[in-house]
């Protein structure tokens, strides 16, 4: 069973995707893990799979840790009851805006210093497009940022209790005032939702035909437009003022591209595209790798599979008896071929290893 630096309870309240991940998680490392939902099915089905024990109305707790999974509209106030219920326990939040719910906190008139010193407001930095226990993963945290947002009062030993459980989960922890956070993420999270959904919804009326060309272009940009719109509209109305800005940019963007496309054959004009590419091309290259290492930091090996049950674990399994890591995995289908294209991402000093190995085996690998 893997370490943990936490010594329990945990009572998760809220406990949909990533409410039910964390138990999940946590449950694995043998920590016990008691839950809350004002949905007597989200309770349930997060018991089912295995994310901890439902609490019920007349059992006493008296939790190290409670989680608050909650969506952000209500945070504040689940977060404020239960710093009210637990005396003694730290209490976090994982929503995804954190200005608006410590406001809403520190001018709570219930809550004295010493109850607000146990809160932490934090952000992992994953999730799915999904929403619901029964889309929780226990590994859904493995090498992702996690945001610690302590505030001016926030008790050292809450925080290491908070910055403990990201740890066992398999986070990598930062560390950042909620202002600079809220603006960080509408860049790099809520304008690409906002982004996607966008695109998106150009296809309502697009024709049959068009659609049936789709591939890893659309799907890419768009995966996160089947996000949760009621999830989804009380981030964007929590951190409007930091977005607004960010879409007044992509306005004049546009502007200049429709401005050129409008005439693709005036001096200049394709020095212009040739630029907005480049931008773009460089923007991208700034997104960092897993772990935090440098962009493309990981060689790529790309293996053809059967599309049959028990390929991907039967490659998976002869890398791994090759004692090599895999760093990221992505599947790629072809419409109507018996086939699919697996990219292995490793360290590139084993790609060659990988590769011999994988051929040996008599894999097929794409050169
Ligand atoms: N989905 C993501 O990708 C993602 C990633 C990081 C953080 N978050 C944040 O995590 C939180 C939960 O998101 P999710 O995706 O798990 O949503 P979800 O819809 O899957 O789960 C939310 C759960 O909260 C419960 N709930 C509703 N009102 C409640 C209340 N008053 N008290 C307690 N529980 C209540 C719901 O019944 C539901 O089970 C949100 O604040 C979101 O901003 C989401
Ligand atoms: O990967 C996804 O599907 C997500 O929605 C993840 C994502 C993101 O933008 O990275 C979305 C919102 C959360 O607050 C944190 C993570």
């Amino acid at each position: 069973m893997p370490a943990t630096h936490l010594a329990g309870p945990i009572l998760v309240i809220g406990t949909g995707l990533l409410g039910a991940s964390i138990g999940l998680g946590l449950s694995q490392r043998g920590l016990s893990v008691w839950l809350q939902d004002p949905s007597p099915t989200a309770q349930t089905v997060a018991q089912d799979i295995g994310a901890g024990r439902i609490l019920t109305t007349d059992q006493r707790l008296a939790p190290e840790l409670v989680v608050v999974g909650a969506p952000p509209d209500v945070t504040a106030q689940v977060v404020a009851q239960a710093l009210l219920d637990y005396p003694a326990a730290t209490v976090l939040d994982i929503a995804s805006v954190k200005s608006s719910i410590l406001a809403a906190l520190l001018a709570d008139d219930r809550l004295d210093a010493a109850a607000l010193a146990r809160y932490v407001g934090t952000h992992p930095m994953a999730g799915r497009e999904k929403s619901g226990p029964a889309a929780a993963r226990g590994e859904l945290f493995t090498s992702v940022p996690w945001v610690m947002c302590s505030h001016e009062r926030t008790s050292p030993e809450s925080l290491k209790t908070a910055e403990a459980m990201a740890i066992d989960l398999g986070a990598t922890v930062s560390r950042m005032k909620a202002k600079e956070h809220d603006e960080s993420v509408a860049l790099i999270s809520h304008f690409p939702q906002v982004a996607s959904s966008m695109i998106a919804s150009r296809l309502l009326n697009a024709p049959g035909h068009a659609l049936a060309l789709a591939g890893n272009g659309l799907r890419d940009t768009t995966r996160i437009a089947a996000s949760d719109p009621k999830l989804w509209i009380q981030i964007l109305s929590h951190n409007a003022p930091a977005l607004v800005d960010i879409l007044h940019g992509m306005r004049d963007d546009l502007g200049r591209l429709i401005g050129t496309l409008e005439e693709p054959s005036a001096p200049g004009a394709l020095l212009d595209l040739a630029q907005l590419m480049g931008e773009g091309n460089a923007g991208h290259a700034r997104i960092p790798g897993k772990h935090g290492a440098p962009p493309q930091a990981f060689a790529l090996v790309t293996v053809v599979v059967q599309d049959r049950p028990g390929q991907i674990s039967a490659l998976l399994s002869d890398i791994g008896a090759a004692g090599i890591n895999v760093e990221d995995l992505r599947m790629e289908h072809s419409a109507g071929h018996q086939v699919g294209l697996v990219d292995v991402s490793v360290i590139p000093g084993r790609r060659q290893e990988l590769i011999d190995v994988l051929t040996a085996l008599e894999w097929k690998v794409v050169q």
